[in-house]
């Protein structure tokens, strides 16, 4: 179990400063949310830390090591991200078996077709599913797909970024209960992204509130019912959010 650190995470992109200065741990093992407004810079982390954003400044760590210091290959192997949008994130014209295939051949892994039926067990889709293209997947299936791809190079770490927002609510709860249940059987570390407090609090052990690319305030989940929060800006999003799921219950 693998833990992260992030320590004045800095990134201007253009002639705005989308996060000033950003610094948090996240435990080996850890669910560890990034709650905020539309904007908040949430997202942001995520890609530096892929390096999908490459000109930030600071430091980010897993287990001791400066991702910058990784190669391509032990970044792949070490975290994965999962992207919000199932129908973006996988190639209209590849195959499951195809898009579950690929990494494996990249990292000159053995054993495809055992290693490609496990990770669809995982997520739990039927292993003929591999030779079913995304046209042929409702968006929770494809989700699955998404999922069962990032654990197909047994990473550590895995990057969760607004990973059920597409998503019909009814399935919403499926991927949830999904994500919850893998790291309970594999110990992942997991870092989520999301604007919706119910997420979080199914999810996260702990969880940042951010507001205009800085950390306001990190909380526990117990923080939540009780809306413990000791800043303004935390303690108002918390408000909010309670009040409309009271509202829609
Ligand atoms: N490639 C880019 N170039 C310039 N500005 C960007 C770029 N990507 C994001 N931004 C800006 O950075 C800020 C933070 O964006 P980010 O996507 O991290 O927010 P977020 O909190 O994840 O929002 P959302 O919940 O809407 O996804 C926003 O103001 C956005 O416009």
């Amino acid at each position: 179990m693998k833990p992260v650190s992030i320590d004045k995470l800095r990134i201007q992109l253009g002639s705005a400063v989308i996060l000033p200065d950003v610094s948090f741990e996240v435990n080996g093992g850890e669910c560890f949310g990034l709650i905020g407004e539309s904007g908040s810079g949430k997202s942001t982390v995520l890609r530096c830390m892929s390096l999908l954003f490459n000109s930030w400044s600071g430091d980010i760590r897993i287990d001791g090591t400066s991702v910058r210091e990784m190669s391509a290959f032990e970044r792949c192997r070490t975290f994965q991200m999962v992207f919000q949008d199932p129908y973006g994130s996988l190639h209209p014209r590849h195959s499951v078996r195809t898009t579950l295939s690929e990494p494996l051949k990249i990292h000159k892994l053995d054993n495809h077709q055992q290693r490609m039926e496990s990770a669809l067990t995982d997520v739990g889709l039927p292993v003929d599913f591999l030779d079913r293209y995304p046209h042929q997947l409702s968006g929770g299936q494809r989700q699955r797909v998404a999922i069962a791809r990032a654990l197909i190079l047994e990473p550590d770490i895995l990057l969760l970024d607004e990973p059920t927002s597409a998503l019909d609510v009814s399935v919403q709860a499926e991927i949830l209960n999904l994500l919850v249940r893998l790291r309970e059987e594999k110990g992942f570390t997991y870092l989520i992204v999301s604007h919706d407090l119910a997420v979080v609090d199914h999810m996260c052990d702990r969880f940042a509130v951010m507001q205009g690319g800085k950390i306001v305030e990190i909380l526990p989940r117990e923080a939540i019912p009780d809306n413990q929060a000791a800043m303004p800006y935390a303690k108002e999003l918390i408000a909010a959010s309670l009040k409309y799921e009271r509202t829609v219950e």
